[in-house]
């Protein structure tokens, strides 16, 4: 199938026709090709997710690698990298492949498997990292998300391992002994509100190992869901001394604050948790100087009867795939270089997607990519989402920004805002 997208706009430049061919951006004619008429649309690179929870194999009810890849198509997607928190953990060659083949099955974006860090995510044995990466899901970053490799003995030997095929560590920063019972941010609303609250440090105290031990060894660090304006520093000091770090925010973190916990509505209870108005400015402006390097969803579905319960039981966790392009263009505005960059092609550069984040000008280039509507404006209802779950923080909010089609090499996966197949 070939697609001409009549007067598109690639990245917020002028009109432009751009032709769709054998999988690739084509600068030849095909007068058989399909027309879209793209007036007013802007094309992206197909955005690009590092952090995602799938749920499958384990937690079926609440999202399947299909359901979570519509979602994905949906918001723009056109790659997603599976966190290795199910049931059984990804921590063998068999799962990775497992969670690969149904991806490839469901066949509506790259569903890049991450691996385990460690041995069911408990910290003390190492998972077997080099035949996960060896496997057919060629596996290249690694990460026990959901909980913290606490040992700093395990965390180096880690980072060492990876060095061989350029993986990457991606870690959950929690020291976990400064959050026993944590519900929400420690601040002054938690103590208003009497719950038990997870300190900034806890979370920059890791983050602070974590760069002084990718720099004694040498290796690449991710870090996952920075949430605080300390961590930003920690993260802007290691950057200027040339440790291979990368990190990633969520658009929630980036909205939304501790304030939110007032109501009790678990939909806002999350890890790392909502911050201070300080931090969200503090990390908006980390995300425009690069300090922080890539926008990630922590798309993190939850059952009903996980999460529409009393705050203390709730798990922790929100959607964020159909949504995250619409909140980035609400926070920033149309600066479409900038979502590019942080949304597509510095995530498929740390998740080694050689295909993804590629120039749209360029004939040759894999034609993943999607096409937005800046000038629509929609509002979230939980019940039209295509995630199994429906645990969204932005339920009623009215985001600008509608995606209308999606393409995977060069097949259409979304047109006209609607999964095709
Ligand atoms: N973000 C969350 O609050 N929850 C995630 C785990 C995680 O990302 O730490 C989940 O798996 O539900
Ligand atoms: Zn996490
Ligand atoms: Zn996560």
């Amino acid at each position: 199938m070939a697609y001409l997208l009549k007067g598109v706009s690639i990245l917020g430049g002028s009109p432009t026709d751009l032709l769709i061919h054998d999988g690739v951006i084509s600068d030849k004619t095909d007068g058989n090709a399909e027309v879209i008429d793209a007036h007013g649309l802007v094309a992206l690179p197909g955005l690009v997710d590092v952090h995602t929870h799938l749920r499958e194999p384990g937690r079926e009810d609440a999202e399947t690698v299909q359901t979570g890849s519509r979602a994905a198509a949906l918001g723009g997607y056109t790659a997603v990298c599976a966190m290795a928190n199910t049931s059984p953990v990804a921590d063998t060659a068999g799962v990775v492949e497992q969670v690969w083949r149904l991806g490839r099955e469901a066949g509506l974006v790259d569903v890049q498997p991450i691996g385990a860090v460690t041995v069911g995510l408990a910290g003390k044995q190492m998972a077997e990292l080099g035949a996960m990466a060896t496997s057919a899901a060629r596996v290249r970053i690694f990460s026990d998300d959901g909980f913290c490799v606490a040992d700093p003995k395990m965390m180096r030997r880690a980072l060492e391992y990876v060095k061989a095929f350029d993986g990457v560590i991606a870690q959950h920063a929690e020291e976990h002994r400064l959050t026993e019972g944590a519900q929400m941010h420690e601040g002054e609303v938690s103590t208003r509100l009497g719950l038990t609250g997870w300190p900034a440090v806890a979370e920059e105290a890791i983050i602070a190992r974590d760069v002084l031990l990718a720099e004694h060894v040498g290796s690449r660090l991710h870090v996952c869901h920075v949430s605080t304006a300390g961590s930003v520093e920690v993260l802007r000091q290691a950057k200027a001394r040339g440790v291979r770090v990368t990190a990633e925010v969520t658009p929630h973190h980036l909205l939304l604050t501790d304030e939110k916990a007032s109501g009790y509505d678990p939909v806002f209870k999350v890890n790392p948790p909502l911050r201070t108005a300080e931090d969200v400015a503090a990390l908006r402006q980390a995300l425009l100087d690069g300090v922080i390097d890539v926008v990630a969803t922590d798309h993190a579905p939850h059952a009903v009867q996980d999460k529409e319960c009393e705050w203390a039981y709730a798990r922790p966790g929100m959607l964020g795939l159909e949504t995250a392009l619409p909140i980035l263009l609400s926070v920033f505005g149309e600066k479409w270089d900038l979502i590019a960059d942080r949304m597509s092609v510095a995530p498929a550069r740390i998740a080694g997607l050689a295909g993804h984040g590629g120039d749209l000008t360029r004939a040759g280039t894999p034609a993943n990519l999607t096409l937005v509507d800046p000038s629509a404006r929609w509002v979230v209802d939980p019940g039209q989402l295509a995630s199994r779950s429906r645990n969204t923080p932005y339920a009623g909010m009215t985001l600008p920004g509608r995606i209308v089609a999606t393409f995977l090499r060069g097949e259409a996966t979304v047109l006209d805002g609607k999964v095709v197949k």
